[in-house]
């Protein structure tokens, strides 16, 4: 396969803690991975030669909570919560319906526009959930239209009580039949444990047979309200709690304690879905300082997030959570590197460090810059990742290389 080269990069954000950010670098890429980076006056020759003309380089964004795989459309209810009404989850039955009634075909197009739109925007990895069939094979249909797209796959068949069911029963219908058929197809198991959702002995049920089953864990907590979500996260081991929008100071301390001596449960932000849900902005400032680690997302989904863009997620945790550019970019790259457990090399037939399936072949890391990571980046049309939160909303996007292949 032939060496690509891209030179004459005005600051290269590399996430690794040797190189750091640079100036005046150069990057090689070959068989899908990055090969070399140093100085660009030290670079090797390589068959192709790109310059970035003084442009800024840095890791593809890592989205690691999405919603993609839906029918149907909600610009009403979003009308009508502009208009004042409260997000209720209530809502995600609508989209359910709209799913169940889509075709295959309807939709595999619908996620690739939206994979596509992704990837436009600098996202050059991806987790997507199931959670809008809420039937066994309704959710084993998302699965696997997800898997054929998706860097990363989670099982959220706990997403809501569809119609019709008792709680509990449906619970067992979840951690019995529906989990058995999803478990060879997804890397983890996820619940929303929310009040019109499901309980805290609900989600521990979920999170512990996913658990068994050999799955990592995720958990959708305290985003309407203070609640049990992210306490059991912490206690479960799960990999990531996401939207963690109401935290009381012992929850801040507990996310950051998880990561003394060892891997701990990443908090993800969710900056956009904070807004489209007129919810306070989760305190990804005070997570940051107490030591957590912190994930920037998108979360689209069409209820509470319909956008795919990290850039919009990045200046929004810069401008309004008090995030530095250099901490939003880390959060929004390796962040979501290590909620995914792929900030480290998979070796073929063992499992991400969080869990989740075990790797057919071996899988270089995500959200780095460096030698043997997986060649995904972004060469921005500005001489700096400052840019980004300087001049929201300008699509500053000006080439994608994914896998090493020039994708945008
Ligand atoms: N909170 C639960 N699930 C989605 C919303 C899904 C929907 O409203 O369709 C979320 O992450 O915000
Ligand atoms: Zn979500």
């Amino acid at each position: 396969m032939a060496a690509t080269l891209i030179t004459g990069i005005g600051e290269l954000t590399t996430n690794d803690d040797g190189l750091g950010r640079m100036r005046d670098a150069a990057l090689v890429m070959e068989a899908g991975v990055i090969a070399w980076v140093g100085e660009a006056s030290a670079a090797p020759a390589a068959d192709e030669r790109v310059d970035a003309a003084g442009r800024a380089v840095l890791p593809g964004w890592v989205d690691s909570h999405t919603h993609l795989v839906f029918a149907g459309d909600r610009t009403a209810e979003f009308e009508a919560r502009m208009a004042g009404e409260a997000y209720a989850a209530g809502g995600i039955g609508v989209t359910v319906a709209a799913t169940r009634a889509a075709t295959d075909e309807a939709l595999a197009e619908g996620l690739d526009r939206l994979a596509d739109e992704l990837l436009r925007s600098g996202t050059t990895a991806f987790e997507t959930k199931t959670g809008y069939g809420l039937t066994v094979a309704d959710e084993l249909r998302s699965a696997r239209i997800a898997a054929a797209r998706a860097d990363a796959v989670t099982f959220l068949g706990a997403h809501l009580v569809p119609e019709g069911w008792d709680a509990d029963a449906y619970v067992e219908l979840v951690v019995g039949e529906m989990l058995a058929a999803l478990a060879p197809h997804v890397d983890a198991i996820d619940v929303f444990c929310e009040r019109g959702a499901f309980d805290e002995a609900q989600s521990r049920r979920v999170l512990e047979a996913g658990r068994a089953a050999g799955l990592a864990l995720r958990v959708h907590g305290n985003q309407l309200g203070p609640g049990p979500g992210v306490r059991l996260a912490v206690e479960l081991g799960a990999a990531s709690v996401d939207h963690v929008a109401f935290l009381d100071d012992d929850e801040v301390r507990m996310l950051a304690g998880t990561w003394q001596g060892g891997r701990g449960t990443v908090a993800t932000v969710l900056p956009a879905c904070d807004l489209s849900t007129r919810m306070p902005l989760a305190p990804a400032r005070r997570l940051l300082d107490a030591g957590a680690v912190v994930a920037i997302a998108t979360n689209c989904n069409p209820g509470t997030s319909y956008t795919t863009s990290m850039a919009f997620c990045v200046a929004t945790a810069v401008l309004q959570m008090g995030l530095t550019v250099e901490e939003a970019v880390r959060a929004a790259t390796l962040g979501g590197a290590i909620a995914l457990g792929r900030d480290e090399p998979v070796p073929a037939g063992s499992r991400p460090p969080i869990g989740g399936q075990p790797a057919a072949s071996a899988l270089p890391d995500l959200g780095r810059i460096r030698p043997g990571a997986r060649a995904d980046l972004q060469v921005l049309d500005a001489p700096s990742i400052t840019h980004l939160a300087y001049r929201p909303g300008v699509p500053l996007v000006h080439a994608v290389w994914r896998r090493g292949a020039r994708a945008v």
